[in-house]
């Protein structure tokens, strides 16, 4: 299969570095520079590290050859959520298109599959998400994805893409639930970074965030369409409990600097790389209030990043909430 990957960050790298054993890979990136690095030197230095490609995983700076190398085969976009709109409203063709993105996009609130239905109404599109750091799907450490699509054709092109012995690919159809999971999850991630960053927080606490938290992501997803049992999959429960305890989250990252006081542009300089909850929180919020559904996690994580409250006092603020029924 010939299989395009849009974007040259961790996550795109690591894809294209997944499938590469087996299929024909083209990975681009938007700068020249990096192309000639990572051709140069068989790694994405400044995204993963020392980790070496596959020899075979091609790399190019022409995004016309991209799409002209997966024509019948499969396009892949991994790029921040800000840049899906861009990808997705370029492309020549009703070729169908799966994203691997995360986030609702700033300023619409849209999700992945929003955006593709404005820009693309008449074509196929679906979202690869789930449990899934790219330095350890990179290092071919077992991992577990979900493609979601209404189109199961395209489903299937994604298992035949990256479905492999360290790679297990679910399929759903719930695009909706598998879109609200993996941005909310983000958002989660910097709450219980925050809790745990904070001295007086403990274990308990970072408990209480994950299933409160689920709690809040499977009333939002459920009152935008998605099925309750969405989120106890691998893009809900799953990528929650990753991203929410594994330091190798960004999003978990910037909330125990939150915590230990750092302002955040500093953080987000210093971290190099998207932390998508950052900008889906207000949004996030946005579509839960028109909703009229109570999100207070995602409330004190956006009005801690907007500097409105201390982390401290956003913690006393959920604990001081009235008692109600679980
Ligand atoms: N890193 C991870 O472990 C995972 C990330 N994701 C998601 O994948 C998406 C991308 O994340 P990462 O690759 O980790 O981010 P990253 O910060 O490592 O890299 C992002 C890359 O995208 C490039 N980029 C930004 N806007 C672009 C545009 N409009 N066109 C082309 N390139 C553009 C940047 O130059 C950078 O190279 C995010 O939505 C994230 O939530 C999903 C699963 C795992
Ligand atoms: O989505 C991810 C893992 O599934 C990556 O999470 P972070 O963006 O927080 O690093």
């Amino acid at each position: 299969m010939k299989i395009a990957v849009l974007g040259a960050g961790a996550w795109g790298t690591a894809l294209a570095a997944a499938a590469a054993p087996r299929h024909e890979v083209l990975l681009w990136t938007r700068d020249a520079a990096q192309a000639a690095e990572i051709a140069a030197t068989g790694r994405n230095t400044r995204y993963l590290g020392d980790e070496p490609l596959p020899a075979g995983l091609r790399v190019s700076a022409d995004r016309d050859a991209a799409l002209a190398h997966c024509e019948g085969g499969l396009l892949v976009v991994a790029t921040p959520m800000a840049g899906l709109r861009e990808h997705l409203g370029s492309l020549p063709d009703e070729r169908p298109a799966l994203w691997a993105c995360k986030g609702f996009e700033s300023g619409t609130g849209l999700l992945g599959h929003e955006i593709a239905r404005e820009l693309r109404p008449g074509a196929a599109g679906g979202v690869l998400s789930g449990p899934s750091f790219a330095l350890e799907v990179l290092r071919g450490q077992p991992t577990a994805l979900v493609a979601a699509s209404e189109s199961d054709a395209l489903a299937a092109a994604a298992v035949e893409a990256f479905h492999s012995e360290s790679l297990r690919v679910y399929t759903a159809r719930d695009i909706v639930g598998v879109e609200v999971g993996g941005a909310v999850k983000n958002v989660l991630a910097i709450a219980t970074g925050i809790g745990d960053g904070l001295a007086a927080t403990g274990l308990n606490a970072r408990a209480a965030l994950v299933t409160r938290g689920l709690a809040e992501m499977t009333r939002l997803g459920v009152a935008l369409g998605g099925q309750a049992a969405t989120f106890m999959g691998l893009s809900g429960l799953g990528d929650l409990v990753l991203t929410a305890t594994g330091d190798l989250s960004r999003n978990r990252k910037v909330g125990l600097a939150l915590a230990a006081g750092k302002a955040l542009p500093d953080i987000l300089a210093e971290l190099g790389h998207v932390s998508e909850g950052v900008y889906s929180a207000a949004t996030v919020l946005q579509r839960a209030r028109a909703l009229g559904v109570e999100m207070p996690i995602t409330e004190a994580v956006v009005e801690v990043l907007e500097g409105r409250v201390s982390p401290e006092t956003a913690l006393r603020r959920l604990m001081g909430r009235q008692s109600k029924a679980e």
